[in-house]
């Protein structure tokens, strides 16, 4: 698990940094800048036939530390010999400290330095890199006038881009102030990932990001003892390793019993997803409760699964209320459709008395979307209760547009999750899965995955992670989100991005569980 910042978190990392253990602030700026300088020219090595003399190297800046740094930069490259231009941007007045000592540096090594002049923009056209400097993490408004025109003129041409801490336009954190933004081929960003650049759209715009250690006071580990809220965090792989181990002495009873009441009359195929996908991430006992039209196809695509049927006249929730009980986990909504019958099936499910973590997915949502009362069943529903709605779906849930929430995906899904007392999944590129007090925002999947039936194959993967035995399910849920993003990643190989379906991601997770050694003896 690695922490994401933002820029207020990052100013407290640098203030401890340089004020309370006394790290002296040129230290880290040449740090941070050797951490660039060294990277451009590592790109730079790699266009192999031409000499460092006829590589040129353009940054661009303006008067804060983030200027300062990209100065330091181009003159560790300018001291290797290649040819080098500052372009400036900026008022007239004095920079930060920080940036007028660089400056006085550039100037008594003589380095070529432009000023920059509103709608008499320098064509940057001939440089073969472009290292992006005007602003880090103090952006603090929409970038106009002589800055946004720089911004296009870099975004128009075909040098390579490489940002310093942060593609110059985008904001830190979870909300953008700025329209304009370098487009960047890589962001080399400093102590810690950003928040601002794993949500969209600000993941397209930083292109690769190479974390540095610039020597900041502040570890992974320390971090939250200096913040005073807890800030998001995103899984990593190895995080994987966490699943505990299974019990050798372990049953199928022991390994998680999970129903899965799903399907409807015409559709059956996200039910023996949710199921498939439940089974290959470790549950012992998938019990789908489905319309009799799809019992034959369930067992024989999942034939390990038990079937319970409802039909168009009986909603057979006697039989419901007891497999509610005897779950240890249950799934409700995918493929249910939204009809009388599905809303007594929902209500019967919420009013089982069961215990069993309960994960509400797809017509569940669009159910309690559309009757308010439901949220009366899930605050006395007696076990967790995770709900995970894609944008669409939250739309309907909270009365949000559909663009309110893509731009405020951790707000939205902080409130819903804070009001209803539920783990909250909100489902998108960069999925955001919260608690009150935890938010994870997931780095793992591809657009691949936009495809029919890959929510349902999640259902199952959190299923999983709820029957592998963790205490804390928030975490088991972003952990589950990942290993589903994964399994999309190893699809994206197999299959390719375009050809992959949802039932090559449930086929994929037995790669991703056994490559991350979870398959213990
Ligand atoms: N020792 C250290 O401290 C270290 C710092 N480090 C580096 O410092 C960076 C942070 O530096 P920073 O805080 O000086 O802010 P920065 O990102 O340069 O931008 C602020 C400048 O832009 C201006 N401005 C803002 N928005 C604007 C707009 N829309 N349009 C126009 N102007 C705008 C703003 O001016 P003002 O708001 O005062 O008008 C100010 O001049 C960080 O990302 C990292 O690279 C690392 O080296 C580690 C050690
Ligand atoms: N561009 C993308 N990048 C990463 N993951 C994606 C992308 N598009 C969709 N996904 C993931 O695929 C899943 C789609 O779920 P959902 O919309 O509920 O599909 P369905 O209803 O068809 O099952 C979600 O887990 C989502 O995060
Ligand atoms: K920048």
């Amino acid at each position: 698990m690695k922490y994401l910042l933002d820029s207020v978190a990052m100013k407290k990392i640098d203030e401890y940094s340089i004020k309370t253990t006394g790290i002296p602030s040129v230290v880290l700026m040449e740090r941070a800048a050797l951490s660039v300088s060294s990277f451009v020219e590592k790109l730079a090595y790699n266009k192999k036939d031409s000499g460092k003399k006829d590589i040129s190297i353009c940054v661009v800046c303006t008067k804060g530390n983030n200027g300062a740094d990209g100065l330091a930069a181009i003159r560790q490259l300018y001291l290797h010999g290649y040819k080098t231009l500052v372009y400036e941007a900026g008022r007239k007045e004095p920079g930060t400290d920080e940036y007028e000592l660089q400056k006085n540096i550039i100037k008594n090594l003589e380095i070529p330095f432009e000023c920059a002049v509103q709608d008499n923009i320098l064509p940057l056209d001939e440089y073969d890199f472009i290292i992006d400097a005007m602003f880090g993490i103090g952006l603090s408004r929409d970038v106009t006038g002589v800055y946004a025109q720089i911004i296009d003129e870099i975004n128009r041409v075909s040098a390579v881009k490489v940002a310093v801490d942060i593609p110059s336009g985008l904001s830190a954190g979870i909300v953008q102030v700025s329209n304009k933004k370098v487009k960047a081929d890589y962001t080399v960003t400093f102590g810690f990932d950003k928040t601002g650049m794993v949500l969209y759209p600000g993941r397209k715009y930083a292109g690769k990001v190479i974390v540095s250690d610039i020597g900041f006071a502040v570890s992974q580990d320390n971090v939250q003892k200096i913040l005073e809220n807890n800030p998001a965090r995103m899984i990593e792989k190895k995080d994987i390793l966490m699943i505990p181990e299974r019990e050798a002495d372990g049953n199928k009873g022991t390994s998680g019993k999970v129903l899965i009441a799903a399907g409807s009359r015409s559709m059956g195929g996200a039910a023996f997803m949710s199921a498939q996908s439940a089974y290959r991430s470790g549950c012992g006992l998938v019990r789908v409760f489905t319309h009799e039209n799809n019992k034959n196809a369930l067992l024989t695509l999942v034939p390990e699964s038990i079937c319970d049927t409802y039909n168009d006249k009986n909603s057979n929730c006697d039989e419901l209320t007891k497999w509610c009980t005897w779950a240890d986990c249950i799934i409700a909504g995918p493929g249910l459709s939204v009809s009388g019958q599905s809303e007594e099936i929902v209500k019967c499910i919420l009013q089982s008395g069961s215990d069993a973590t309960l994960i509400l997915d797809a017509d569940a949502l669009n159910i309690i979307s559309e009757n308010e009362e439901y949220y009366e069943y899930i605050s006395r529903y007696k076990g967790k209760v995770i709900m995970t709605p894609h944008v669409g779906e939250m739309s309907r849930l909270t009365g949000k547009s559909v663009g309110q929430i893509k731009g405020n995906s951790v707000e939205t899904a902080l409130c819903y999750s804070k009001e209803h007392g539920v783990i909250c999944v909100l489902k998108d590129a960069a999925t955001v899965v919260c608690d009150h007090d935890n938010i994870y925002i997931n780095t793992s999947g591809n657009c691949g995955m936009a495809t029919g039936g890959s929510g349902d194959v999640l259902t199952g993967v959190i299923a999983g992670m709820m029957c592998a035995g963790f205490d804390d399910e928030c975490f088991a849920a972003a952990l589950a989100v990942y290993i589903h993003g994964c399994a999309g990643d190893m699809c994206r190989k197999n299959q390719g991005i375009f050809s992959m379906k949802a039932w090559d991601i449930a086929e994929s997770l037995s790669t991703v569980f056994t490559q991350n050694n979870t398959d213990y003896n």
